[in-house]
């Protein structure tokens, strides 16, 4: 067996997504990604996947060259080499991530977010080698499937009126009535039973009623609200104290460390982060100052599956709960996170997972929720398969395009139907 990496392809592509509504703006019609194959000297492709904006792409190219000739095994190595990679200052000073959604940008954060990508490939490569699963190659599964929450969104009946998109057949949620609508509709077509609404899109008020109105629908279920930083301490705790009784947590409610320790000092109801807490270097402060009590972890930006399992391990030693984040991504990135929260003892939530909002994929078969839950796949590497006819399409949309939806950006998308629309200050309410 030779598990010298012969050559590394990036393809990047533009993936349909819904007119999702967060705090930010809308979803745009589509979204960049970025499938990453390696291939061993013995002909044996992994695939991986990561974030496909350009300031992604510009470290993977590199990345990719440095990559060659190195062991698909070397994984310690990886990091090291993109440690090589240099990043423009101009990609990190003074920029939030996509739609400033995931907290600050740093090198580092921009650097994980594309080894990660790499990571997976790798390991699925490697699993394919050696006839191992990569839960196996973590460590080994301490359970059999994972469970995702049904992620429920704001969002119009389509895109703005002459933008080129894809139709989809979920309909308009605006108000309680549409996102209960939205959550039966979920858990018919796969069975979720637990539900995240994502907030930060409407006063806080019509934000509560749907809260309500779900509690009211699905009786006894979890439920999460997650503003994205939205809201000032104050109005995080009159919402916390008005609705806590029916969270399983509130996530995000005030944007920073600083500001979710004051909510967390003042109310029982467990606060979760995607956003204060993002890299290793934040844990210190919030852990110590008891502003998080769940980590939302996101093999993507905290740097593969190895840096989750070492994230979980840290979060356990604090008595901080764990479970994963999730944004627009493709069956490949959900077969990467069901390994991975395979491998962790301490999974207490469902994880989030936007794969049903995506109608398109790259993969021969499209993953399967049962009853809300993906079975872990036991098969050679990640168990997926890359269906080049799917991925060509989408990588010539990605071609074709002009360069506007290379970036994800919330705010533009918004614009084109509200001219005047600026990314709302903060905090919002
Ligand atoms: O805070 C979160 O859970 C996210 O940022 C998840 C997603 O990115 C979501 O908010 C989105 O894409 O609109
Ligand atoms: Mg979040």
């Amino acid at each position: 067996m030779n598990l010298t990496v012969t050559d590394v392809r990036l393809t990047p592509i533009l993936v349909a997504d819904p007119p999702l509504l967060n705090t930010q703006g809308v979803h745009q019609p589509y979204t960049p990604r970025l499938i990453i194959e390696v291939v061993t000297a013995d002909g044996t492709t992994g695939v991986g996947e990561t974030y496909g904006d350009t300031k992604y792409l510009e470290l993977a190219r590199p990345l990719a060259e440095r990559l060659t000739g190195r062991r698909v095994d070397d994984l310690n190595g990886l990091s090291a080499l993109a440690d090589e990679v240099a990043v423009d200052d101009s990609r990190v000073s003074g920029q939030v991530d996509v739609g400033g959604l995931r907290g600050v940008q740093t090198a580092d954060k921009l650097r994980l977010s594309v080894v990660s990508g790499f990571e997976v490939a790798c390991l699925d490569a490697l699993g394919k080698c050696l006839g191992l699963p990569v839960h196996a190659l973590l460590g080994g599964k301490v359970r059999d499937s994972v469970e995702y929450s049904a992620y429920l969104f704001y969002k119009w009946a389509g895109h703005p009126e002459g933008v080129p998109a894809e139709q989809d057949d979920w309909g308009a949620a605006l108000d309680p009535a549409g996102i209960v609508e939205q959550a039966r509709r979920l858990t018919e077509r796969h069975g979720f039973t637990s539900f995240k609404l994502k907030g930060g899109v409407f006063p806080p008020d019509q934000e509560i009623a749907a809260v309500r109105a779900l509690a009211a629908a699905f009786p006894g279920h979890p439920l999460r609200l997650d503003p994205n930083g939205a809201w000032s301490v104050a109005t995080s705790l009159k919402v916390a104290e008005e609705i806590g009784d029916l969270l399983e947590y509130l996530e995000d409610p005030a944007l920073g460390t600083p500001a979710m320790a004051e909510v967390a000092a003042a109310t029982d109801v467990p606060l979760a982060t995607n956003m204060c807490v993002t890299t290793f270097a934040e844990i210190r402060e919030a852990f110590t100052r008891g502003a998080v009590q769940v980590v939302l972890s996101d093999h993507h930006y905290w740097g593969g599956l190895r840096s989750t399992q070492q994230l979980a391990a840290v979060c356990r030693t604090f008595g901080v709960g764990v479970s994963m984040h999730s944004n627009t991504h493709l069956g490949i990135s959900l077969a990467a996170m069901t390994h991975v929260a395979a491998t962790v003892p301490g999974l207490h939530h469902a994880c989030d997972s936007h794969y049903p909002w995506q109608s398109e994929d790259v993969l021969t078969e499209r993953l399967t929720f049962t009853g809300g839950r993906i079975t872990v796949p036991d098969g050679p590497g990640l168990g997926v398969e890359l269906d080049r006819d799917r991925l060509r399409p989408l990588h010539r949309r990605w071609l074709d395009d002009d360069g506007r939806l290379r970036e994800r950006d919330d705010a533009a998308a918004m614009r084109v139907a509200e001219p005047g629309w600026r990314t709302p200050a903060v905090p919002r309410w």
